[in-house]
């Protein structure tokens, strides 16, 4: 995308006063803190329940989404109703098209319907079983189009980071997911570097920072401001144990979590980490 007179100007203002307050949090004040649950293809009916009650016995200070396997939504869903707590939910995947011939999957317009707010989009794991990142931004484009927001997932396998590709390909994977995508205030992104998922190998706070810090730049050049709404979150082997660490860092604005997402005292802690 071509980036207009007044997003350049807008840029090199944002860029001026970025270097005057450093040492500040001025500039970041208005990104949002999202601490994501991915429960992937796990827990039972009784579980989620147990697991949702335990968590929701709270109220938040920051976003807390909780993204359940689908038949578990609804029901996750009443139970929040009943609580006090302000935890969002979420959707693991979507389909692009509003509804049809397509068996087995689910239409932004049903995720609406149950109560979800949210939607991760371009999940490595479904990268791997053949979404392409054209197929991710329709799905984007979908979400916005419903009033969801999207958890836009990109990160580069064990081969490319080895191969020191990862700039290059995380580059590519948002260009294309956030094409058409004009505006950036309901949108999500969560970095998850193939290799740190499910490892229990995650990248450290700094390697994280870097990559976020660069994805931040990709989006400014075609988005120019808009890109310091976005909050990006880091996933990959979260735990309790190493959340803080990734919480001090300056473009890490949050986690998607996945096994440790699965212990209530241990989500919270991870929540705590970055409240
Ligand atoms: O894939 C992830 C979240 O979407 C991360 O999974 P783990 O936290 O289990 O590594």
């Amino acid at each position: 995308m071509t980036q207009s007179i007044e997003s350049f100007i807008e840029t090199i203002v944002r860029k001026t006063i970025t270097e005057k307050f450093a040492d500040t949090n001025i500039i970041d004040s208005k990104r949002r803190t999202v601490i994501a649950a991915n429960w992937k293809m796990n827990m039972s009916l009784e579980t989620a329940g147990s697991l949702i009650t335990q968590l929701a016995d709270t109220t938040y200070s920051n976003t807390v989404v909780v993204c359940p396997p689908y038949p578990y939504l609804y029901p996750v869903k009443l139970l929040l109703n009943q609580s006090t707590s302000n935890i969002q939910l979420g959707g693991q995947n979507v389909h692009e098209e509003d509804k049809g011939a397509h068996t087995g999957d689910i239409s932004a317009e049903m995720l609406k319907d149950v109560g979800c707010e949210h939607v991760i989009i371009g999940h490595s794991e479904r990268r791997m079983i053949g979404e392409t990142d054209e197929l991710v931004n329709n799905k984007v484009v979908k979400a916005l189009e419903k009033k969801l927001t999207p958890i836009i997932c990109i990160g580069e396998t064990a081969e490319q980071y080895d191969q020191g590709l990862t700039k290059e390909v995380v580059s590519s994977q948002i260009q294309t997911a956030l094409t058409g995508v004009t505006d950036l205030s309901d949108i999500v992104i969560a970095y998850e570097p193939v290799w740190a998922i499910g490892t229990g190998k995650s990248a450290t706070a700094e390697q994280a920072q870097d990559i976020h810090e660069y994805i931040r730049s990709t989006i400014e050049k075609s988005h120019g401001v808009l890109a310091d709404e976005v909050p990006i979150l880091y996933g990959g082997s979260v735990k309790a144990k190493n959340a803080e660490e990734f919480s001090k860092m300056k473009d890490i604005d949050g986690v998607l979590v996945g096994g440790a997402s699965l212990n209530a005292e241990e989500f919270k802690s991870i929540i705590q980490a970055f409240a």
